[in-house]
């Protein structure tokens, strides 16, 4: 046995030097080399410094970090807290805004508030285009002087003041505006109006001018444009055929016209009816001229729908002085070229309000457009609601306005009697009714249907009676008129629409069987009598059917004419009344009952409005 142990220990070798790091054995992973404890202090100091040191940047940069996100939060906040603090002061503005508002409405009346909303509508309305033609306003055509004429009123007129002239005009109740007014005159004279047709003026017992005639005849004569509003059965057609009478006279005579030259003017009728009756009075003016035989004879030509031009045609192949027309057929005549009105210079509009009209703009402003050259422009009518005047006005030539009586007031020679009749009563009534006067007698009704009824009821109880309305054929329509006029039939049926502005000699009575909506139509059609100073009596049928707002009209109405209005009308209360403030008419019908948010005809217009819009949409709009 040998003295050594078998377990041999490893010998550990110690380094010599301090530096060196010896590793024993490449196996031997458990192996830690020697570092001196000065060494390893030192580099433990040396990376806990380098560590401390990156510690310091990572805190230094986390603190950075969280200061500019802490700076982030803060602009945020003040961002948010200013946006805050903006519609806080935008909110209070507009508190501040709506209780100031609110504090001033509550000062006004509810009538200014609603004259507040009238006002907004009539802005509304007030922006539509001027009533010129498309070319004129394409071109930015405007004319600022009146057309001349040759016409001057006598010296003694010319030498009159102008205090004189008023005194003159106050005693006819006549209302003028304008610049540099036409004198008024006080017979046909003095107007220069030829003898011949003076005389035959005063065979039909036409002897002095009425009142819109006095100042009318001269202001057309001047060549100003005019807007003359006077009562129904006043005069106004001689008022605007006259001047165009005497204006063809003068072409004619300066150089005679041959076919394919004139007109010199047009009438613009609302229907066939008022056309054919301004014609018919034309032609006897004119034949009385051209009798006389100092004078050429003058050539008018009716153009209506419903009658054949052919038979027209001897007019048409002369030169053509004066044209009637109703707007239809008008333009169609000019689209075909069967005459021009390259030297027309003289255009009226009868029943001008209902022509201009909201909604029936766009015939007229299309006629307009065929004229080459400044034209006179004249609009009459009974009824034209200030607005209308003042639209109507904007597109004239320094425009007179000739007023007598307030526009749709009704003529004061009618008496007025406002009866309420339960609606099966209304026939049984009529028969009544019908004995009151002699007749001749208009009924009027709204409905067509309606007008073919009462006119049965009446043939079966053995009364003569004719009827027109629109779907009527124009034989029919004429001849009903023609049985009417000549006394063959003692009572016409009418619908409000076809007999408006027809002038029927002597109507004794109108009875109203339906009331119209519109306190305008009931003004036109009480308006068939009473004519040419003649006294004249109207009944109205009124009953449950009868809208409150057109029976407070019709009470108004009455009311201005110092008629009898019945206890059931007196009853009624005007809504408007309550809200206190001036009552006011409505400015676009002349109703007095209601305002412009509740006016009848404002509706009806948009209706139609509407409709044309939809129809233009269907073809396909423009
Ligand atoms: N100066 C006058 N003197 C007497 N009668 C007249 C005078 N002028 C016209 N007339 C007659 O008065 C009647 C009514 O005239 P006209 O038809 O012109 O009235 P109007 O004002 O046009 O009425 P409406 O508004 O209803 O159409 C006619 O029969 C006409 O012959």
């Amino acid at each position: 046995m040998s003295d050594e142990p078998a377990y041999k220990r490893p010998r550990i070798q110690r380094p010599r030097s301090p530096s060196p790091v010896y590793k024993l054995d490449d196996e031997d992973d458990s192996y830690e080399p020697y570092v001196p404890v000065a060494q390893r202090r030192q580099a433990k100091l040396a990376k806990l410094t380098s560590w401390g040191a990156n510690a310091e940047k990572e805190k230094a940069k986390r603190l950075q970090e969280e200061q500019e996100e802490r700076d982030d939060e803060e602009r945020e906040e003040e961002r948010r807290r200013e946006k805050a603090r903006k519609e806080r002061t935008l909110l209070m503005e507009a508190q501040e805004v709506h209780d100031r508002k609110a504090a001033e409405d509550a000062k006004k009346t509810a009538a200014e508030k609603a004259e507040e909303e009238d006002a907004e509508i009539l802005a509304a309305i007030a922006a539509r285009r001027k009533l010129a033609s498309d070319l004129e306003l394409a071109k930015g055509v405007q004319y600022t002087e009146p057309l001349k004429t040759s016409w001057r009123p006598p010296k003694f007129v010319r030498d009159r003041t102008e205090e004189e002239n008023r005194r003159i005009r106050e005693k006819y109740h006549i209302i003028v505006e304008g610049e540099d007014l036409p004198p008024p005159i006080e017979n046909f004279t003095d107007m220069k109006v030829p003898e011949s047709l003076v005389k035959f003026l005063k065979s039909k017992r036409i002897t002095k001018p009425t009142p819109i005639q006095l100042q009318g005849i001269p202001a057309a004569f001047s060549g100003r444009d005019m807007i003359g509003i006077a009562f129904t059965g006043s005069g106004k057609t001689l008022a605007f055929c006259l001047p165009l009478i005497m204006f063809a006279l003068e072409e004619e005579a300066r150089l005679p016209f041959i076919r394919g030259e004139g007109p010199v003017g047009v009438i613009l009728c609302p229907s066939r009816e008022l056309a054919t009756q301004t014609y018919e009075n034309i032609l006897t003016w004119t034949d009385a001229l051209a009798k006389d035989g100092r004078y050429p004879r003058l050539n008018t030509l009716l153009c209506i729908g419903g009658i054949s031009m052919s038979e027209q045609s001897h007019v048409l192949n002369k030169g053509l002085h004066i044209v009637v027309a109703t707007p239809g057929r008008l333009i169609d005549m000019l689209e075909k070229k069967r005459f021009t009105f390259d030297n027309c210079k003289y255009l009226c509009m009868d029943e001008a309000d209902r022509m201009i009209d909201l909604g029936f703009e766009e015939d007229v402003r299309n006629i307009m457009s065929f004229f080459k050259r400044q034209r006179q422009t004249l609009l009459f009518s009974a009824t034209m609601p200030r607005k209308i005047q003042d639209f109507a006005q904007q597109s004239l030539v320094k425009p007179v306005l000739v007023n007598v009586g307030r526009a749709g007031a009704a003529n004061l020679d009618v008496l007025q009697v406002v009866e309420y009749v339960k609606q099966e009563a209304k026939m049984v009534y009529l028969l009544e009714c019908l004995q009151k006067t002699p007749p001749p007698v208009i009924i009027f009704s709204e409905n067509k249907n309606e007008v073919d009824d009462i006119q049965e009821y009446l043939l079966l109880k053995g009364v003569e009676a004719v009827a027109i309305h629109g779907s009527k054929t124009q034989e029919e329509r004429q001849y009903a008129i023609k049985a009417f006029k000549s006394g063959a039939k003692d009572v016409m049926v009418a619908s409000g629409v076809a007999s408006k502005g027809l002038d029927f000699n002597d109507i004794q009575h109108v009875i109203i069987f339906s009331m119209p909506k519109e306190i305008e139509d009931y003004v036109h059609q009480i308006g068939r009598t009473g004519r040419s100073g003649k006294t004249g009596i109207a009944t109205t049928f009124v009953n449950m059917n009868t809208p409150e707002q057109t029976l407070l009209d019709l009470k108004y109405l009455l009311m201005e004419a110092g008629q009898k209005v019945p206890p059931f009308l007196q009853s009624i209360e005007d809504p408007r009344a309550a809200q206190g403030g001036a009552l006011k008419g409505c400015p676009v019908c002349g109703g007095l009952g209601h305002g412009l948010s509740n006016c009848p005809k404002l509706e009806d217009a948009q209706r139609r409005q509407m409709a044309s819009h939809r129809i233009s949409d269907d073809r396909g709009g423009y």
